[in-house]
């Protein structure tokens, strides 16, 4: 990881090159939201069998280095990770190849998720961490559109919510997704990072 005297900031980054700055963070090498490997929280969620995955397709919008890609694919379960930075996913793919694993588990995908077309089934499982956070919040109500667009019927969206923000009544997300959406699952004292401790809340959202 480059020093900070090289990049400043991840936001004047984002606000000099607008979307093109996350492939100047990948190249750069400026990545402080990465931990190096899958969150405490997802693990949990999964290891501790606090609530079943459906099998089927998945996606993983933002996936960055792709941990969370690797860890939710399986036999049964396809997962996508889709990223703006070519960077990125170039790196992914290389780690893809490396770890022998199968296009038939993980496909790697450059590309926007607002422009992202479903395959015809839809998603039975989406999965967010640090990625609604990391839009500006004007388009949070787009990103809550195009999740209930991507999902399918009965599907869920495993929201990792980071940071806990002080809204009046938590995260964002009630209000974004209530409509389309049933929270089944909460936690808001998930495993989390040494340095999220108390940051984070696990939530998973069924598609009505
Ligand atoms: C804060 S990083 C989080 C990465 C990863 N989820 C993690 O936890 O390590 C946000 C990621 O979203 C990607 N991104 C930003 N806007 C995007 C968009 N419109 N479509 C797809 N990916 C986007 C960035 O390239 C970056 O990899």
């Amino acid at each position: 990881m480059k020093s900070e005297q090289n990049i400043k900031s991840i936001k004047e980054v984002l606000d000099n090159e607008g979307a093109a700055g996350w492939d100047t963070l990948y190249k750069e090498e400026y990545t402080p939201w990465d931990f190096g490997e899958i969150s405490p929280a997802l693990k949990q969620l999964i290891e501790e069998k606090k609530f079943p995955l459906p099998d089927g397709r998945g996606l993983v919008p933002g996936c960055g280095n792709g941990y969370d890609v690797f860890y939710l694919s399986s036999e049964g379960r396809h997962v996508t990770g889709l990223d703006l930075s070519q960077i990125s996913i170039e790196r992914t793919q290389q780690k893809q190849k490396e770890l022998q694993i199968p296009d038939s588990h993980v496909t790697f995908q450059q590309g926007d998720f607002f422009g992202h077309i479903p395959p015809k089934e839809k998603y039975q499982v989406v999965y967010d961490y640090t990625f609604l956070c990391a839009l500006s919040p004007e388009l949070r109500p787009k990103w809550a559109s195009k999740i209930t667009e991507l999902i399918s019927s009965n599907g869920i969206l495993i929201a990792l919510m980071y940071p806990i923000g002080d809204h009046k009544d938590g995260p964002p997300y009630q209000e974004l997704l209530g409509e389309h959406f049933t929270r089944e699952y909460f936690d808001d004292n998930p495993k989390s990072f040494e340095k999220r401790k108390g940051k984070e809340y696990m939530s998973v959202w069924r598609r009505k």
